[in-house]
């Protein structure tokens, strides 16, 4: 469904020198900067997948959605999306994608979002037995009916997001792209929009590119993960793999102990470990020794409590990209 080779972007920036006299300067000797943000990226996705698109600040993922969604065009490489190349803007192209971006609107602030979603059936020239009938399943899924004749400014952001997803899907597009859709929501909104994007894609056989900082919704959502670094791809492939496969591999064990049971400067043979204000100690230890730390900790002492937990995806990503 997306077929994406050797992809590149280079972004030319002009460098201001400071104060007024720098502004002088710059009518007469302008200094550029080049940024690549996306470089010989490649990756193929099949219709239907759910694809998790990782990677820190800047590293290149909203300007590959931009290239792929034709709202800005490639410096080298190509992009295929449903046999269209989004560079040449087609119409058909545009009544099969979609491009959410979580920082941006696209309703009408000052009207309320059915009047955006009547704008939308228009545009895309949407029966209206077929606009009614997807814009009550969305309604209904992402239980917004008593806010649609309310002011889009006036909706909270989650509503407001659950919106702009209806408007994103009221043409039934085969290839969502999704630019943090869940930024900034409370976490009951975070799992609302999670579970719809889940049951919406299985049901529908959606092809999904999601970007997102929130390791949940990756989690959640995505069996496969591409990820981004500097604008180049240094992984590929299964979510398991990437957190089996890291350095930072390994479990986290977390305990309580009784008051007085562990000496102050208590250590394990298997590794360092970590006392915080509430008096919990924390080892991180790899997986093959789990049973032993367990063991040495509770011959150590009186425990009250004690947790042991998987090496959080944001610490195995976070080890990915220092490791570059
Ligand atoms: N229009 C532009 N002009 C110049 N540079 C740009 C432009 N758009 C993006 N960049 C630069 O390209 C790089 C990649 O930006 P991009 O927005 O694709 O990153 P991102 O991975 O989406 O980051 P974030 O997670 O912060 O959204 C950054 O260094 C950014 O400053």
């Amino acid at each position: 469904m997306i077929e994406v080779r050797n992809l590149t972007r280079v972004f030319r920036t002009y460098k201001k020198r400071p104060g007024f006299l720098g502004g002088i300067y710059g009518l007469f000797k302008r200094d550029f900067e080049e940024i690549a943000a996306a470089k010989d990226v490649s990756f193929d996705i099949s219709e239907g997948e759910f694809v998790g698109f990782l990677g820190p600040n800047g590293a290149g993922k909203t300007t590959t959605l931009k290239m792929l969604s034709g709202l800005i065009f490639p410096t080298s490489g190509t992009a295929r999306v449903a046999g269209f190349d989004p560079t040449r803007r087609e119409s058909a192209y545009r009544r099969i994608f979609a491009l959410v971006l979580g920082q941006k609107n696209q309703l009408w602030w000052d009207l309320p979002a059915i009047e955006s979603f009547q704008l939308l059936r228009h545009i895309y020239g949407l029966p209206a037995d077929s606009f009614k009938s997807t814009l009550d399943e969305l309604v209904e899924r992402l239980g917004v009916g008593h806010k649609l004749n309310v002011m889009v400014r006036e909706l909270s952001l989650g509503e407001r997001m659950k919106m702009e997803l209806i408007a994103a899907l009221l043409h039934r597009p085969r290839v969502l792209f999704l630019d943090e859709p869940t930024i900034g929501l409370d976490v009951v909104s975070q799992k609302a929009v999670r579970q719809f994007l889940r049951e919406y894609n299985r049901q529908h056989n959606v092809t999904i590119l999601l970007t997102s900082h929130y390791m949940a919704d990756i989690q959640e959502l995505c069996d496969r993960v591409i990820v981004i670094h500097r604008g180049t791809k240094i992984y590929d492939g299964a979510l398991d793999r990437l957190e089996a496969g890291s350095g930072a591999r390994g479990k986290i064990i977390k305990f309580l102990p009784q008051p007085g049971a562990f000496p102050e400067n208590w250590t394990s043979r298997h590794g360092k470990a970590v006392r915080d204000e509430d008096g919990h100690i924390t080892l991180s230890v790899p997986a093959a020794d789990i049973v032993a730390v367990s063991q040495e900790i509770l011959t150590a002492g009186a425990v009250a409590d004690i947790t042991i937990e998987d090496v959080p995806l944001e610490d195995v990503i976070a080890e990915l990209f220092t490791s570059r």
